[in-house]
């Protein structure tokens, strides 16, 4: 970095965001505004140059200004020197990589947080559990936020919360004090294994609300869709040890309700594309950043099997993307059940069984078969 181009500094905890795109660009500016020292990293020196000297990320957020104090480079020793905190905003599918090429300019004791809502498609881990195998630390050094979080609403400065999450309370808190501003409110939990799912899973509900969208369904159809979608979200996380609470805080139904209904949503809109009949391949294409759920639909449902867990609608997903299922059959067939099901009532019981209970069924039936229990999160 040229230091005619440094901007003055901002006073206050120097933190690093590694990844350049729409959510990591964001993110930075959350912080900065928050009063961290921020340095971005990105992997591409023209998108650095122009963050770094016209405080603008034009292919990302267009017509948004970054704090001045922002300051980017291509450089990861640059960008990680010094940084307490570092935030890691890069496609799920490449973390693994990009890991190995931060390690050696980590310092030991940075907390690491996850932004990221995807699982690693070829072994099923979550974003933080890749994080802690590659890095090798300890998970209290961990932390991953979610929540209701459309970047580009929140470059413009539109109020919104999420969760910060770490199995480590003074890690959460340490985070969530510097992830903070008067538009962005953290709030803070221990639960990582739902606030992670929360993100990853919401996703596959918002892709399955794009595709009868694109249908033509209607609102009723959504909302059984996004209703039925969090009973599945909920089974699912609850059965790798989540609490069922978490999966109806921000992390859950919040981040359901923005990605279904917005237009900005890659998962949505990615959805909506195969709902009008375009062909997966097109409409990859077509999606000019991240949309994690295409990805995430296969490794979902293989956790689920291991646990036994019932994901009708992401199966559907799954069909639709396979282009085994005609996306205007994806409404008619919301359950696999043969008989009439009971919903899930106000205090979390169903007559069929609760979460909670069917997770505790499931293990015992795991456990009868050889199989690992509810507890493990990991099948
Ligand atoms: N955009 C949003 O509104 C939100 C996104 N997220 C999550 O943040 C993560 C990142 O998403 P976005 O920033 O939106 O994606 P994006 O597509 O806008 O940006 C991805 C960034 O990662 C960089 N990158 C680094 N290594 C890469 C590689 N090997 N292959 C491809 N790109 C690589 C790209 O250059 C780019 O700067 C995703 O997991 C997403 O679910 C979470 C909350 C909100
Ligand atoms: O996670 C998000 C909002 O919270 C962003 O959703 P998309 O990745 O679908 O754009």
């Amino acid at each position: 970095m040229k230091s005619r181009t440094h901007p003055r500094k901002v006073a206050g905890k120097r933190v690093a965001v590694l990844g350049a795109g729409s959510w990591g660009t964001t993110f930075a500016k959350i912080l900065a505004d928050g009063g961290a020292d921020v340095v971005m990293w990105a992997r591409r020196p023209e998108v650095a140059r122009e963050i770094q000297e016209a405080k603008r990320n034009s292919d990302y957020l267009p017509g948004v200004n970054l704090p001045l104090g922002v300051r980017a480079t291509s450089r990861l020793d640059l960008a990680l020197a010094g940084a307490e905190q570092v935030y890691v905003s890069v496609p799920s599918q490449s973390l693994r990589d990009n890991l190995k090429m931060f390690a050696p300019h980590l310092n030991a004791n940075a907390i690491v947080i996850s932004l990221m809502k995807g699982v690693e498609k070829s072994s099923g881990m979550r974003m933080s559990e890749v994080i802690a195998e590659v890095l090798q630390i300890d998970e209290s050094q961990i932390a991953v936020i979610s929540g209701p979080n459309l970047a580009l609403e929140i470059a413009k400065e539109q109020p919104t919360a999420a969760v910060v999450s770490s199995t480590s309370l003074e890690t959460a808190q340490a985070v969530a004090s510097v992830a903070r501003n008067k538009y962005f409110h953290s709030f803070v939990n221990t639960d990582v294994i739902g606030t992670e799912f929360g993100g990853v899973l919401k996703n596959l509900i918002a892709v399955a609300i794009g595709i009868v969208d694109g249908a033509g369904y209607g609102e009723n159809t959504k909302a059984s869709i996004i209703t039925r979608g969090l009973v599945e979200m909920t089974d699912f996380a609850v059965a790798f040890g989540a609490h069922p609470e978490t999966l109806s805080g921000l992390a859950g139904l919040g981040d359901l309700i923005a990605t279904s209904q917005s237009p900005l949503s890659r998962n949505n809109t990615a959805g909506r594309l195969l709902g009008q009949g375009y062909h997966l391949n097109d409409v990859v294409n077509q999606m000019q950043q991240t949309t994690e759920g295409l990805a995430s639909v296969g490794p979902i449902l293989e956790l689920a099997r291991a646990k036994g867990v019932e994901m009708p609608i992401v199966e559907q997903v799954r069909q639709v993307l396979a282009g085994t299922l005609d996306p205007k059959d994806i409404a008619p067939h919301l359950t696999t059940d043969d008989e009439p099901q009971g919903e899930r009532t106000k205090d979390g019981q169903a007559e069929g069984g609760s979460a909670v209970r069917r997770a505790f069924k499931r293990a015992f039936d795991q456990l009868r078969h050889g199989g690992r229990g509810a507890g493990s999160d990991r099948p």
